[in-house]
């Protein structure tokens, strides 16, 4: 299996949802960084399971020990290796699932590729609980970025039908990226977010679940981060962010909406300001210009499938028995994936982000 990302910052994510534990290496970071492991954890703690009605029950306190790569808390050149227990696992709910695969996850395509090697309790390496190292790895690049001027935050724009306001793509600020990210429910609207709580509530009392969109920014980036062709920030970032399980969509900017816009509707056109910055007044291109930061907000947006492991009756198929049949998945399932996914998207877009910062040097 191919887990690595990244040119200059490297990851690689180890582990499966039932193994001992899981976690990450993260190689090439820069030299010296103070890295606050509280303030990593704290990340972490936004993405933990088990904490509200609208998660899945496995309670797991996703501590992550550090076991090299930091020396008097900075990074000292060796890679960093982090470690995250499994410590609340039930594979017994997935003695039927090897048989019988769940329409809409990994297990079917798992089983043909691996020939029935592959760890299939809880989803195994497919298995969302691999976002939480990929968090801690994004936390720690966050903290990099954020000391180059460079701030990132995210927001749930909408759950099933039920929209929130969407960012300023011009003039969102810091302070309001900061306001956003410290809610437990993140949208901007409460109101919205109220709504978006009650829509999963109801899709869990019916065995069913629901997706959603979340929008994400980066704020601060210089003019010139991202590299030609496969490298660009859309390359890039699109690829570190379909490793989140579940995402089936991602936009840039005015994304699919600029399909029905005129050119003269979808340009950003320049000025200088005051300070002689080269700027735009709108912001359609999402940050990104030929795959390259234009200095304006990276704006993204995020498309998640509902949760597949729903209690209503399915059709499926016994591999052994080689029939049709039917499924209701039973176990502990999130109904909704949106809300604890919006700091895996921020950190996905931190190391893609940090990655491209040093090719930038
Ligand atoms: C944070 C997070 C939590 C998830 N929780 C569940 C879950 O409880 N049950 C489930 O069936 N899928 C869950 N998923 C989604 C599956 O892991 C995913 O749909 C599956 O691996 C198949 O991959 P794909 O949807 O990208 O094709 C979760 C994903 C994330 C990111
Ligand atoms: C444990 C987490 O989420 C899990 C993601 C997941 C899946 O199929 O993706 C299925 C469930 O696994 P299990 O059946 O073992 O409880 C979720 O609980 C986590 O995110 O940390």
């Amino acid at each position: 299996m191919s887990s690595s990302f990244g040119d200059r910052v490297k990851i690689s994510i180890f582990g499966q949802s039932h193994s001992e534990a899981i976690g990450v290496v993260i190689d090439g970071l820069p030299v010296g960084e103070e890295i606050d492991l509280e303030a990593a954890q704290r990340f972490l703690d936004r993405r933990a399971p088990g904490k509200n009605a609208y998660s899945t029950p496995r309670k797991e306190g996703d501590q992550v020990r550090v076991v090299s790569g930091l020396f008097d808390s900075k990074t000292c050149g060796a890679p960093i290796c982090a470690m995250i227990e499994n410590t609340n696992t039930r594979s017994k709910d997935y003695a039927q699932l090897k048989d019988m695969p769940r329409p809409g996850h990994a297990d079917f395509t798992a089983e043909i590729k691996y020939h029935g090697f592959q760890d299939y309790r809880g989803g195994g390496h497919f298995s969302g609980r691999l976002t939480a190292p990929l968090c801690f790895a994004g936390a720690v690049c966050l903290q990099i970025l954020e000391r180059r001027g460079i701030s990132i935050g995210a927001h749930i724009l909408s759950i099933h039908e039920q929209k929130d306001k969407s960012f300023d793509a011009v003039y969102i600020t810091k302070e309001e990226l900061a306001e956003v990210v410290s809610k437990e429910f993140p949208t901007i609207e409460d109101g919205a977010g109220e709504e978006m709580k009650a829509i999963i509530q109801k899709a869990r009392e019916e065995g069913d679940s629901v997706g959603g969109v979340i929008e994400c920014v980066a704020i601060g980036l210089p003019v010139g981060i991202g590299e030609p062709m496969f490298d660009g920030l859309e390359s890039k970032l699109s690829s570190i962010v379909f490793a989140i399980p579940a995402v089936k969509g991602i936009e840039f900017g005015e994304g699919f909406g600029v399909a029905t816009l005129f050119g003269s509707q979808n340009n950003d056109l320049f000025y200088i300001e005051e300070t002689g910055k080269i700027k735009t007044k709108t912001n359609h291109h999402g940050g990104s210009l030929g795959g390259i930061s234009s200095g304006m907000p990276l704006v993204i947006r995020t498309a998640f499938k509902p949760t597949p492991s729903i209690s209503k009756n399915q059709a499926t198929v016994s591999l052994e028995k080689g029939k049709n049949t039917t499924l209701s998945v039973t176990g502990r399932h999130d109904p909704c994936i949106v809300p604890r996914a919006v700091p895996c998207v921020e950190a996905a877009m931190a190391i893609a982000l940090l990655d491209l910062y040093e090719l930038f040097q």
